[in-house]
């Protein structure tokens, strides 16, 4: 219990952020923003998806033996995940890491024997710095004196990999809605498009850019003030294969979360029940199925 509101503040709230309270301003003002990444994001990033593509050449037999599937953990074909019905799937291969498996994947020794997933590990917990900011800022102006969502364990890194000229389909994802508080994504080359004003439209990142999306559970937080941001990934139908990154961030379950805008859209709604059960809208295990081992 802490008893000293002043103290509370000032623990909470080491530094004055600007880059992150102008980021907030970005979303309540356009449903999206851009994330100025450093030079060493950037290079993380690149050379994540160079050893991406070393990885997703690889036969399926040795491609698939990094899939722990009962905790969502490395790699996934395409048929398993969808974006709005089954029959029609995302068409795209991933490889997914989730810190709250880290203890798994290092007994299976993942890190000495996939590179995919030990350069993941690096560009997550580099990524997390600028959500840990985020979040913060968020907490700073709608919460004042609480500390900003626990996030990491429950939170997952992923590469797709997608063969567009493979596909007669003109959607590799269809239109959806990440089921988070925020996605961080870029890609190699263009597709993905979001929705601004009931249309779809292509996005432009500058090379030191990633996009933050508000997902489901952010506009939960929020009372409605951030809107989930839709998108879809459209075929180019080029023959070289496209790869993009997505840092999807969900709550921990272990901490107590109300919503930061309280009012009739989210009154009696409990933010982390609704955080565990979103994945199954999209064909995956609830984030404690995932946790537990018991997905499929
Ligand atoms: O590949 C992309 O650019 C976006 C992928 C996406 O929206 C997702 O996996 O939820
Ligand atoms: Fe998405």
């Amino acid at each position: 219990m802490l008893s000293n509101a002043v103290e509370r503040v000032h623990d909470c709230n080491p530094v004055d952020n600007p880059a992150a309270r102008l980021l907030l301003e970005e979303l309540l003002a356009r449903g999206h923003a851009k994330l100025q990444i450093g030079r060493e994001t950037r290079r993380q990033i690149d050379h994540s998806f160079s050893i991406a593509r070393e990885y997703f050449a690889k036969p399926f037999p040795e491609k698939s033996s990094y899939a722990l599937s009962q905790y969502v953990e490395g790699y996934r074909e395409i048929g398993l995940e969808y974006s709005q019905v089954k029959e029609r799937p995302d068409l795209t291969e991933s490889f997914s890491l989730w810190n709250r498996n880290r203890a798994h994947t290092e007994a299976a020794g993942w890190i000495q024997s996939c590179p995919i997933h030990a350069e993941l590990r690096r560009t997550v917990d580099d990524l997390s710095t600028y959500v840990a900011d985020l979040f913060q800022t968020m907490a700073d102006k709608w919460a004042p004196g609480t500390p900003g969502p626990r996030f990491e364990r429950a939170s997952y890194i992923q590469v797709n990999y997608y063969e567009p000229a493979q596909h007669s389909r003109d959607m590799l994802q269809d239109g959806h809605e990440d089921g988070h508080l925020i996605t961080l994504v870029t890609a190699n080359s263009p597709g993905l498009e979001i929705e601004i004003d009931g249309k779809y439209m292509p996005v432009e990142l500058g090379e030191n850019e990633m996009l933050i999306m508000p997902g489901s559970l952010l506009t939960l937080m929020t009372g409605g003030a951030i809107p989930p941001l839709f998108h879809q990934v459209k075929n180019s139908r080029r023959t070289d294969p496209r790869y993009s990154m997505m840092f999807f961030v969900n709550p921990e379950g272990n901490q107590v979360l109300e919503p930061w805008i309280k009012n009739a859209s989210n009154a009696g709604r409990d933010v982390i029940a609704e955080a565990n059960a979103l994945p199954l809208k999209f064909g995956l295990p609830s984030l404690e199925d995932g946790t537990e081992g018991r997905g499929r």
